[in-house]
Parts: C-alpha cells; sequence; structure tokens
C-alpha cells in the first residue's frame, strides 16, 4: 500500500485550471519527483496535500487513511519543507529547532533531544548556537530541512529545496534526503532541474500546466516516448569493416562513421552493448572507447510538451 495516495485533484482561480486531475503515490522509502517549469502547479499540488489551499475536487489518503487537514494524526505525518525559508533569523539553530519542535507539540525535554538529534541529521551540530542571520543560504535551507524532520515524517514533502544553494549545501541536501528515504520515509520533492530529478527520485512525474503529462522511471519516460539511446565508439582503425558488422545486427537502427568515431542509435543500448562488442571482437575491430549516451529527461519533457524544461 502507497504511503500518500493523491487521486484526482484539481484547483482552478477563475476560469484557469491550476492543478487538473492530478494523481499519483509514494510508497515508504521512495522518493517521487514532480518536474515541471516554473508555473506549472507543483506548490499549488504540495499546498493541496500541506492543506494551505484547499482543493476542489479529488482526495488524498495518507497511510491508508482519507487525509484530513483538520486532523491533528493525519498532519502529523507530513513533514513540510516550503520553498521560502521559513525560519527566524534572529535565533540560533538550535533555538529554532526547539521553538518549532515545542509548536509541533513535543514535550520541552523531547524538543531538546530532538532538535540536537536533527542538527546531527543535517550536519549542523557545530554550529548549532550560531545566529540563522550569520548563516549561507545553503546552511540555512539545511536548517528549514531540519524543521521538517522533527516531528520524524512518514512523509516529507519538499518544493524546490536547493534553489539558490551553494554545490556543497546541495550535496548535504540530497544525502539528507537519501537517509530519510534509507528510514522508510515517503518523499515528494519538486524541482525544476532535470539533474536532481535524474540523481535524486525513484519516479518522476512530468508535470506541465497542472497536469501530469507521463510518469515512471527515467529508464520508463524515456522508453515511453520513444527516444533512442546513442552508442559512441572510438577505434583506431578498421572503420568501415567496422560499421558493416553494426549494420547487419537487427537492433541497429542507424550507423554512422566520422574520423576514428562511430555513432549508433539502437532503443536499448545497455541490452545490445554485448552483443555490438563481440561481434566488433570477432572482425579484429580494436576499441579505445565505448560511451552510451541514453536520453535525458529534458529530452522526455521537450517531447511530450514541446517545449524546453529550462526557465
Ligand atoms: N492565488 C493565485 N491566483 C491566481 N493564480 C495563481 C495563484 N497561485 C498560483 N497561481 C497560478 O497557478 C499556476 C501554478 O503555480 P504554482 O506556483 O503551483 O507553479 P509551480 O510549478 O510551483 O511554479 P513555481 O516553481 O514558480 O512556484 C501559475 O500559473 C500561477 O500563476
Amino acid at each position: 500500500m502507497p504511503f500518500l495516495e493523491v487521486e484526482g485533484i484539481s484547483k482552478s482561480y477563475g476560469s484557469t485550471k491550476v492543478v487538473d486531475n492530478v494523481s499519483f503515490s509514494i510508497a515508504e522509502g521512495e522518493t517521487y519527483g514532480l518536474l515541471g517549469p516554473n508555473g506549472a502547479g507543483k506548490t499549488t499540488t504540495i499546498s493541496i496535500i500541506v492543506g494551505i489551499l484547499q482543493r476542489d475536487s479529488g482526495s488524498i489518503r495518507i497511510n491508508g487513511k482519507e487525509h484530513s487537514v483538520t486532523d491533528k494524526a493525519s498532519k502529523a505525518h507530513i513533514g513540510f519543507v516550503p520553498q521560502q525559508l521559513a525560519v527566524y533569523p534572529d535565533l540560533s539553530a538550535v533555538d529554532n529547532l526547539r521553538f518549532f519542535a515545542r509548536l509541533y507539540g513535543l514535550s520541552r525535554a523531547d524538543a531538546r533531544r530532538r532538535s540536537e538529534e536533527v542538527l546531527e541529521v543535517i550536519g549542523l551540530s557545530d554550529r548549532a548556537g550560531e545566529t540563522v542571520s550569520a548563516f549561507s543560504g545553503g546552511m540555512a535551507r539545511r536548517l528549514n530541512i531540519g524543521i521538517g524532520l522533527l516531528n520524524r515524517p512518514g512523509l516529507l514533502i519538499l518544493d524546490e529545496p536547493t534553489v539558490g544553494v551553494d554545490p556543497q549545501s546541495r550535496n548535504a541536501i540530497f544525502e539528507n534526503v537519501k537517509k530519510q528515504t534509507g528510514e522508510g520515509v515517503a518523499v515528494l520533492y519538486t524541482t525544476h532541474y532535470m539533474e536532481e530529478a535524474e540523481r535524486l527520485c525513484d519516479r518522476v512525474g512530468v508535470i506541465d500546466g497542472g497536469q501530469i503529462k507521463a510518469e515512471g522511471t527515467q529508464r520508463e519516460l524515456v522508453s515511453a516516448v520513444g527516444e533512442d539511446d546513442t552508442i559512441v565508439l572510438r577505434m583506431d582503425g578498421g572503420r568501415e569493416s567496422a560499421i558493416r558488422t553494426l549494420e547487419a545486427l537487427p537492433e541497429t537502427k542507424q550507423v554512422s562513421g566520422e574520423g576514428s568515431e562511430i555513432t549508433m542509435l539502437v532503443a536499448d543500448a545497455r541490452a545490445v552493448l554485448p552483443q555490438v562488442l563481440d561481434s566488433l571482437t570477432q572482425t579484429g575491430t580494436v576499441l579505445r572507447s565505448v560511451e552510451v549516451r541514453e536520453p535525458d529527461l529534458e529530452a522526455v519533457f521537450l517531447h511530450l510538451t514541446g517545449k524546453a524544461l529550462r526557465d
């Protein structure tokens, strides 16, 4: 049973549908990415799940039960890290955590204990007493994530958590997310960065104009849109005979050569690579290098929406 089940949620402003019949589910320990450009409807979808906004229709189940934002137990399943920083700049990191832990209803002693644990998780234990206004953007964002972890949520929702963050903090954020999924937390992660969706998410929902256009693992999405893989082979000589060998393989869609390089298109490079290497070895071709290029989510997005993912 999935931990989060979103079914057919919609939201309109006036006559504009900004979330249009969106459905997806996330299992325990799974990271699900909502990938789409600015204005696609990611924040609105999240705001509905968190309860900041009301949906016009659709249903949400968490841990098998109808999710109601007025139900404390239901809300306690969710840890939410908003796009905008929601920390007090004049307080220290530890005081921020203790304050929010008390807001979540933890006793004073539990709030202290949990704040120390969370500082450890987000890697800020040695900066705990420093005022947040002295933090870098990335450190403040890690603290923001820490607040989302205080109540040990089963579902962690992060809205574009790496925007404007330095590479080191970005990696720390990724590690935090992986640590959480390792402990069984279901993660909903929105981004307009294809690389993040590819690196972090088990499954991705491609969202545009309020609609989920396609969903699956990167591999599934790429094969669904029918983009071919490319294999680039470099060799010292014998290019023409190698091309003839490769053209004879049943899986080959296209082969072309230039200089010491051969480029071939196939549906699934990983599946045919052993055969490609075998047949070239048999005909005496000496390879210098082999490179496999699989189509990325950018190509998928372009294919599905007719536009680029980037701003
Ligand atoms: N209160 C509102 N009134 C009218 N339109 C709104 C309102 N809030 C959001 N929208 C519109 O809804 C659409 C979806 O916005 P949303 O913030 O969910 O997108 P997003 O994918 O999260 O993008 P971003 O990363 O820029 O936040 C946008 O076209 C936005 O202009």
